[in-house]
C-alpha cells in the first residue's frame, strides 16, 4: 500500500511560542513527532519579529532530529502575514501552518505565495480549520492543492466562533470534527485533532486523545510537554492491536484463496487484512522512534 510507505508519524505535535527560547531548546529533548513553532496567538504583538527570527533559525538549524518542524505564521490579512510567509519559506521547515484558512482559493493563493517565495519542495502547507467558513468549505479546502499535506483542527477558535463551550465529550464540536475528517480522508491527507487546554487534567486529556484516535485522527496537537508521552501511547497501535493484526494475516494466509476466514471468532475479509497491514506498517515506523 502506497499509504503505508508514506506514513509519517504525527501522533504528537507540540505548539510552542517562538518567543520562548527556553521552550525551543527544550523541544530538542522531547519525544514529539512534530513541532509547531508559533508566531500567531501564543506571541504578543511586541515579540512578533523576534519570534519570527527564532522560529526560522530553529527550523533551519537541523537540530531537531526526526521531529517534523513546522512554523505557524500569522493569518492572511494580518500585518505580519507576508513577512512571516516569506521568512518561513526561506527557512524551509517541513510545513508552514496557516491559521484560519477559509476557502480553496486561499489554499491556492498560499501555495502560489510559497512557490513565489522559493520554498523548497519538502515545505508543505498545513491548513488550520477553525472557523465556520472553513467547516462549510472543508471538502474543497482539503483537495485544493497537492502541496496541502495536513489539516489541523483549531478547536479553541471553533469553540469561540460557535459561542460554544469546552465540555467533556466535545458535543458542540462533533459536526466540525467529523466533517473535517471526512474531507481529509477523501483527499488522502493527514488530519490532527485540536489542543486540550487543561494541562493539569491528565484524565480529561487522555479521554480526549482516545476519542480523537477512535474518530480516526492521525494525532493530536499539544500545548505542554506533559501531554506528549500519553498522547504518543494512545495514538500508537497497542500491543494487543499488533498481535491481533499479525493473527489476522496468519489466518488469512492459512485460508489462502478463500474470500473470508475467521480470527478469534471474528470475520476477516480482504478489507480487514488491509487494516491489519496498515497497523503493522504504522507499528514498524513508530518502533524506530
Ligand atoms: C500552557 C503554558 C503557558 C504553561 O506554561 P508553564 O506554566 O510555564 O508550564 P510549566 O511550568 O509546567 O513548564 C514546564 C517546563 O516545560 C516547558 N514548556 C512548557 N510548555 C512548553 C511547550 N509548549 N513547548 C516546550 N516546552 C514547554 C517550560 O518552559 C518548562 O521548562 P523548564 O523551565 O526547562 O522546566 C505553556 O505550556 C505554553 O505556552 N504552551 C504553548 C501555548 C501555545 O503555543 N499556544 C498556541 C496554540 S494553542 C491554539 O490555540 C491552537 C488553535 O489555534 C486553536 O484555536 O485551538
Ligand atoms: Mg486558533
Amino acid at each position: 500500500m502506497g499509504e503505508q510507505a508514506a506514513y509519517t508519524p504525527r501522533r504528537s505535535v507540540l505548539y510552542m511560542p517562538s518567543s520562548n527560547e527556553r521552550a525551543l531548546e527544550k523541544a530538542k529533548t522531547l519525544p514529539v513527532d512534530g513541532l509547531i513553532l508559533d508566531l500567531e496567538d501564543a506571541v504578543g504583538p511586541d515579540h512578533k519579529e523576534s519570534a519570527r527570527e527564532n522560529a526560522c533559525a530553529a527550523a533551519a538549524s537541523g537540530e531537531y532530529g526526526q521531529r517534523e518542524v513546522t512554523i505557524r505564521i500569522n493569518g492572511i490579512g494580518t500585518q505580519w502575514h507576508d513577512a512571516d510567509l516569506a521568512a518561513a519559506a526561506a527557512a524551509g521547515p517541513a510545513g508552514v501552518v496557516v491559521p484560519k484558512v477559509g476557502s480553496a482559493d486561499e489554499v491556492r493563493s498560499l501555495v502560489a505565495a510559497l512557490e513565489a517565495a522559493g520554498a523548497p519542495e519538502h515545505t508543505k502547507l498545513w491548513a488550520m480549520i477553525e472557523t465556520p467558513e472553513a467547516i462549510f468549505n472543508v471538502r474543497e479546502i482539503a483537495s485544493a492543492s497537492p502541496r496541502l499535506a495536513v489539516l489541523v483542527m483549531g478547536t479553541n477558535d471553533l469553540v469561540k466562533e460557535l459561542r460554544a463551550d469546552h465540555v467533556p465529550g466535545r458535543g458542540p464540536l462533533l459536526t466540525s470534527l467529523q466533517l473535517s475528517l471526512l474531507a481529509a480522508r477523501e483527499a488522502g491527507i493527514a488530519i490532527l485533532d485540536g489542543v486540550y487546554n487543561d494541562v493539569k487534567n491528565a484524565e480529561g486529556f487522555e479521554a480526549e486523545c482516545v476519542q480523537g484516535r477512535d474518530f480516526g485522527f492521525d494525532g493530536k496537537t499539544l500545548i505542554h510537554p506533559g501531554q506528549v508521552e500519553p498522547c504518543n501511547a494512545i495514538f500508537a497501535p497497542s500491543e494487543e492491536a499488533v498481535a491481533d493484526a499479525r493473527g489476522i494475516l496468519e489466518a488469512w494466509e492459512a485460508g489462502a484463496g478463500s474470500g473470508v476466514v475467521t480470527h478469534n471468532g471474528r470475520m476477516v475479509e480482504n478489507l480487514h487484512v488491509d487494516i491489519a497491514r496498515r497497523v503493522l506498517a504504522v507499528h514498524e515506523v513508530i518502533s524506530t522512534r
